[in-house]
């Protein structure tokens, strides 16, 4: 399970105590859960060794990823924006870093067509409304019965839209995939845009593990 956008020392200390196994630090430009680098250590000394700490970018500059990880310390990296698979390929490659590649779904095609991509593995997640610049964080949920039509062996993540109330319902849909590797989740652990909530962080995993993720 993977809880993203993290973002002071105590929503990394909430991550831990519902024992997550990823926690999310956001460098997207057009995120109003964006860090700077200093927030970023805070909650990285929080997270380590008891979570990997995945390093969210969509269509940043090679420089600034590599110079974040750095920086930081990354685990792995989120393409959650347009990037091209020579692109990731160089990520992963260049950087050293597993490549979590972020896509949309919203027909069978998309699903199906997912394997071709550039990734060590995936998070399916819904389209951004149309003409918004964030690629992601909208808290909206695509069709999980999509999920079928993607058939490769790489892990896959599943998010957009996921909350304490639909939680259950996703890990019966989606953990029937044999590639199903648990879930992501921002908005639906938020109190409002961009701030978390203890109370929603701890029910959230304890909701998915009571549905056995
Ligand atoms: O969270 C963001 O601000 C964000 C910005 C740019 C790209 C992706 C972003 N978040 C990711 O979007 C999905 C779904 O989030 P939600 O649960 O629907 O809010 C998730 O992978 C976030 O990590």
């Amino acid at each position: 399970m993977k809880y993203c956008g993290l973002r002071t020392p105590e929503d990394a200390m909430a991550a831990v105590d519902a024992k997550v196994q990823l926690g999310g630090l956001v460098f997207a430009h057009k995120s109003p859960r964006r860090v700077t680098l200093r927030e970023a250590h805070k909650v990285r000394d929080i997270l380590f060794g008891n979570a990997e700490v995945v390093g969210l970018f969509a269509d940043n500059a090679f420089e600034e990823i590599a110079a974040t990880h750095n920086a930081v310390g990354l685990d792995r990296v989120q393409l959650h924006g347009d990037e091209d698979d020579a692109f990731a390929e160089r990520v992963e490659k260049e950087i050293g870093l597993p490549v979590l590649r972020a896509l949309p779904i919203s027909s069978r095609e998309d699903a199906e067509r997912a394997d071709q991509r550039y990734g060590s593995a995936f998070l399916f997640d819904a389209r951004p409304p149309d003409g918004n610049p964030q690629k992601g964080g909208h808290g909206r949920a695509f069709d999980w019965s999509l999920l079928e039509a993607y058939s490769g062996e790489r892990k896959f993540l599943l998010a957009g839209g996921l909350s304490t109330e639909n939680v259950a319902n996703a890990v019966r849909i989606a953990g029937a995939h044999p590639a199903f590797a648990g879930l992501d989740v921002s908005s639906g652990i938020e109190r409002e845009r961009g701030i978390k909530d203890r109370g929603l962080m701890l029910g959230f995993a304890e909701n998915a593990r009571a549905a056995r993720i």
